[in-house]
């Protein structure tokens, strides 16, 4: 078996980023020799300080399915497309009328207000190599074009908890099947994932069992799969305790 688990509003709560409802379910799932793989639309910056919060020694994706690197770090699978390409995506979509404000324009007292991060953990999450961040500015018509737009330029938006991510055409479903085939070739059970937001579906889609966290605002997810859906009934790390608790007790 095998966990691979989305960060805010999953393992982290939305507001608090506090995983300390998860701990128990954590410390079983190290005993029992599980590994549990990090993926989420965070920085390799941000991941770094987590995966030692979370005493974490396991692979893990980066920025929305956009990088796969080893544990230590020394191995870099890129999917997705530099920063670089998507600000100058992002001065042609402001030419073309469209409003939004995106990480670049927030810099760090902005990230700070935006999300409720310290300040060392905002420096780490605007250390970005592959997304963009924004928040829109017009109505959703305009919103709905610009997508349309960004999609044009070969590249995608993907909704967060709080972001609208502007990135390379990857998500967190593929990068998860990499990932394994990558570090995970002998993984014998099943593949469990847990998110809460849209940029997790596709992750969720291609788990054996798919763990819907109840989200922090919002529909609840509806991933398309053939693996078994789990809907908590509780927000962030308290739904994802719920959910580990409960596989582990059947197996
Ligand atoms: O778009 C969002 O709501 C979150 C989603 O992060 P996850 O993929 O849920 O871990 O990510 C952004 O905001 C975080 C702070 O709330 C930052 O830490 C991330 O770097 C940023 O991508």
């Amino acid at each position: 078996m095998l966990v691979v688990s989305d960060l805010d509003g999953t393992l982290l709560d939305h507001h608090t980023y506090s995983f300390e409802p998860a701990k128990q379910a954590l410390t079983e799932l190290a005993h029992r020799n599980i590994p549990v793989v990090l993926n989420t639309s965070k920085t390799r910056t941000e991941l770094v300080q987590i995966l030692s919060d979370l005493q974490l020694t396991t692979p893990y994706i980066v920025e929305n399915g956009s990088a796969i690197y080893s544990a230590d770090g020394q191995q870099c699978d890129v999917l997705g497309k530099p920063r670089e390409v998507l600000l100058k995506a992002l001065d042609q979509a402001r030419e073309q009328g469209f409003s939004f404000q995106s990480y670049r324009d927030f810099g760090l007292a902005g990230v700070i207000e935006h999300t409720g991060l310290d300040q060392a953990a905002a420096e780490a999450s605007l250390a970005r190599e592959f997304t963009e961040p924004l928040i829109w500015k017009g109505s959703a018509k305009q919103r709905s074009s610009f997508v349309h737009w960004i999609q044009a330029q070969g590249l995608q938006c993907l909704e967060g908890g709080r972001f609208l991510h502007v990135m390379g055409r990857c998500d967190k479903g593929v990068a998860m099947q990499r990932l394994i085939k990558t570090y995970y070739p002998e993984n014998e059970g099943p593949v469990v994932a847990l998110g809460d937001s849209d940029n997790d579906t596709a992750m969720l889609a291609r788990a054996n069992i798919a763990v819907c966290i109840r989200p922090a605002s919002g529909e609840r997810l509806a991933p398309a799969t053939r693996g078994t859906i789990i809907h908590t009934e509780a927000f962030g790390p308290e739904g994802w305790a719920e959910a580990l608790n409960d596989i582990l007790k059947n197996r």
